[in-house]
């Protein structure tokens, strides 16, 4: 009997490796970003003279090359370094998947070859144990950490600078933060500021001309010869230059819109594919961001999308009777609605804005809905 994955490979594809357009993919080459890493590697080099580095801080709206660029650099410091007679380690922890200093340090400590639980023990044993590893290491030599903190700015609004506190105070640490969010430093104590004197770095937003070059390298690596129109490439990196030069969603479009090829069975991409392509992750986007949200936010989206159905402006106050009724006596207090809006706001799903109703009458917040009223329905409905 032939072999059940034969028939499954047969089905002809516009792609010959996909990998290259994962998000996880790091590529040999960063096109326009050289400026950016030799920043980084000025700092680090001190490393390789065995001094620990500055603190850095990289800052760059989502899908500009921070990650990438900052483990770009690590593979060229950890190159550079088997050269030479230093023991330099540098650790990547993305702060989404540890939210709390100690589940930070005791990662830390795993990946430096001691045995710490991930819970149990108290912060200050875990602390302990990881300061313990640059008095007494195995090799005999200075130990110097770079920790790379992606996502800083979730850990810090979750749980406070006390990682800043632990990290800036052990000898030999250096860090480096990456963070969407340029305020992020509101989160951080005088006492903190204080001992982190960081270099800053801006990663830009890539412009149009820049996402083609990107994702030409790319799509070399991902696409069969003579498999895309050339005005497939151009299209993606205008309508990502439009979403603030998002690298990330250039690539995105580019691979969905293949998979629509596939599809299709064409054995080419075309430029109504990446059209295709932006609704569908629109659509995806708007739906999983939907459905994650919690049972009463869900309803105040339910509240409003009633609204803006039966053309109503939509006043807090008006949402608020809506929200009761849909909620059914099950309901959450009107203070509580004003975080639930400033949140789906931030998510881009509603925008809000102040309009002054004339003198002595006072300023309304006005909601409008963001997003396609039929998709919301569906998803709604759905649950
Ligand atoms: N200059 C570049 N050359 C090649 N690929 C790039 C470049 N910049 C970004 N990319 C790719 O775009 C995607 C997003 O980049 P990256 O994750 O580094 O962005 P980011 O700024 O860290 O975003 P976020 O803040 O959302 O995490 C990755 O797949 C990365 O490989």
């Amino acid at each position: 009997m032939a072999n059940i994955f034969d028939d499954l490979e047969v089905g002809k594809s516009v792609f010959k490796d996909k990998q290259p357009l994962d998000h996880r993919f790091l590529p040999e080459n960063l096109p326009h970003r050289k400026e950016q890493i030799t920043q980084i590697a000025k700092y680090w080099i001190e490393a390789l003279n065995n001094v620990t580095p500055s603190d850095i801080t990289i800052y760059g709206k989502t899908g500009t090359g921070k990650t990438a660029a900052a483990k770009f650099a690590r593979e060229q410091l950890n190159e550079a370094a088997s050269n030479k007679n230093v023991f330099i380690k540098v650790e990547y922890i993305r702060c989404t998947d540890y939210t709390t200093e100690y589940q930070v340090i005791a990662q830390l400590c795993q990946k430096l070859g001691r045995n710490v639980p991930h819970r149990g023990w108290t912060k200050g044993e875990v602390i302990n144990t990881f300061r313990d590893i640059f008095r007494r290491n195995a090799y005999g030599k200075k130990l110097i950490l770079i920790v790379i903190l992606d996502e800083i700015d979730i850990l810090l609004s979750k749980d406070g600078d006390g990682i800043l506190y632990t990290l800036t105070r052990t000898d030999n640490v250096s860090i480096l933060s990456i963070s969407n969010y340029v305020e992020f430093k509101q989160f951080i104590t005088p006492r903190v500021m204080s001992s982190l004197r960081d270099k800053e770095i801006v990663f830009p937003p890539y412009g149009a001309d820049q996402l083609a070059d990107i994702l030409s390298e790319r799509a070399h690596l991902s696409f069969k010869e003579d498999t895309i129109e050339s005005d497939v490439i151009p299209l993606c990196s205008a309508m990502a230059a439009k979403e603030e030069g998002d690298a990330r969603y250039a690539l995105d479009l580019l691979r969905t819109a293949g998979e629509i090829a596939d599809e299709e069975e064409s054995d080419k991409i075309i430029g109504d594919y990446v059209r295709r392509a932006k609704d569908r992750i629109e659509h995806n986007k708007i739906t999983d961001i939907i459905l994650t949200l919690p049972t009463q936010q869900q309803r105040v989206l339910d509240a409003i999308l009633r609204l803006t159905q039966n053309n109503e402006e939509i006043t807090s106050g008006k949402l608020y009777d809506t929200y009761k009724e849909v909620s059914k006596g099950d309901s959450v207090t009107y203070r509580r609605i004003f975080d639930f809006i400033n949140e789906l706001e931030m998510l881009g799903i509603i925008s809000t804005n102040t309009i002054s109703r004339g003198r002595g009458k006072g300023r309304t917040n006005i909601i409008t809905l963001q997003c396609d009223t039929n998709l919301l329905e569906k998803t709604l409905y759905s649950i």
